[in-house]
């Protein structure tokens, strides 16, 4: 069957559109903000247009954001008269889920495990450094374990500024590596606590998953803040921007995959 899909992901701070055209991650995936509801509206159908004739065509979505998610499905039916597949409820989800309540575990982190172990077919920690920051595990199976949340890094600069009274705002432009040892001004000790605060997490979490696995896992990032963090770290293995994008077209493909031969 060949794969002809609008992929979105509806996050808390931006709307993730790309499409995959004959399989393939094709054009740019645009992020818009949340509250940009015309733009992203805008962006999905141009999307669109790029797959509409093709065989199979469809929106396929995932999201962590009711509100938003709602107005999505309301603008696709109204623009391009289409319904919205929502991974999860019109879609079975590509991998086995092990925590409490699965319904309630974030369907971007499922899908960010899902991605990520079809290339590394090996145990695996998903690092998505987004609004917030979550680790998720998966076993040698690819089968989701459970992880950790914790505040992204546009919350905590955010939470820093407007809960003190001196403290700056640093800009996402701003927020890089500290380029001094000791943070000799206040910008640059927000940086180092922010920064170093971040990837000491995350390397005390993957030590902790490694133990428990008795292996070192592979460390897969993704998320608008993971190059800012993680590049050319040797904890991480590799960053992919697009994963939860990939984890939905895998899913989609699963589904039709069990299900059209039944
Ligand atoms: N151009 C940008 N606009 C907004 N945020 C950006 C931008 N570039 C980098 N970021 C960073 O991306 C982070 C948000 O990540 P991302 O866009 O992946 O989250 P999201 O879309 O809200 O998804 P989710 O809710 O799934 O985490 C913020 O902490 C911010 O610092
Ligand atoms: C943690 C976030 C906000 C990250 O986008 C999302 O995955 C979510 O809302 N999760 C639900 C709670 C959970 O994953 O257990
Ligand atoms: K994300």
């Amino acid at each position: 069957m060949e794969i002809n899909l609008v992929v979105v992901n509806v996050g808390n701070s931006r709307v993730a559109i790309g499409s995959f055209v004959a399989g393939e991650l094709t054009g740019d995936v645009e992020r818009i903000a949340v509250v940009r509801r015309e733009e992203w509206a805008q962006a999905v159908e141009r999307a669109w247009q790029r797959i509409s004739g093709r065989e199979n065509a469809a929106i396929v979505a995932a999201g962590v954001n009711p509100d938003v998610q709602s107005a999505l499905s309301d603008v696709v039916s109204e623009r391009i008269d289409r319904r919205v597949v929502w991974v999860g409820k019109d879609l079975d989800l590509p991998i086995k889920v092990l925590t409490d309540e699965p319904e309630k575990t974030g369907i971007d982190r499922i899908l960010n495990v899902a991605a990520a172990y079809e290339q590394t077919e090996m145990e695996t920690v998903v690092v998505d450094a987004g609004t917030a920051i979550t680790l998720s595990a998966c076993n040698d199976a690819g089968e989701f374990l459970g992880g950790a949340i914790a505040p992204g890094v546009r919350m905590q600069l955010d939470a820093l500024h407007e809960r003190t009274a001196a403290l700056p705002l640093i800009t996402t432009e701003e927020f890089k590596a500290p380029d001094e040892p000791y943070g000799q001004n206040t910008k640059q000790a927000m940086l180092h606590g922010v920064y170093h605060g971040i990837r000491g997490m995350v390397k005390e979490i993957v030590e902790a998953y490694a133990t428990q696995m008795g292996k070192w896992p592979e460390v897969v990032a993704t998320g608008g803040d993971a190059q800012a963090l993680f590049s050319g770290w040797e904890i991480v293995t590799g960053i992919t921007p697009d994963l939860t994008l990939y984890g939905i077209a895998k899913a989609y493909a699963d589904h039709h995959i069990k299900h059209d031969s039944e």
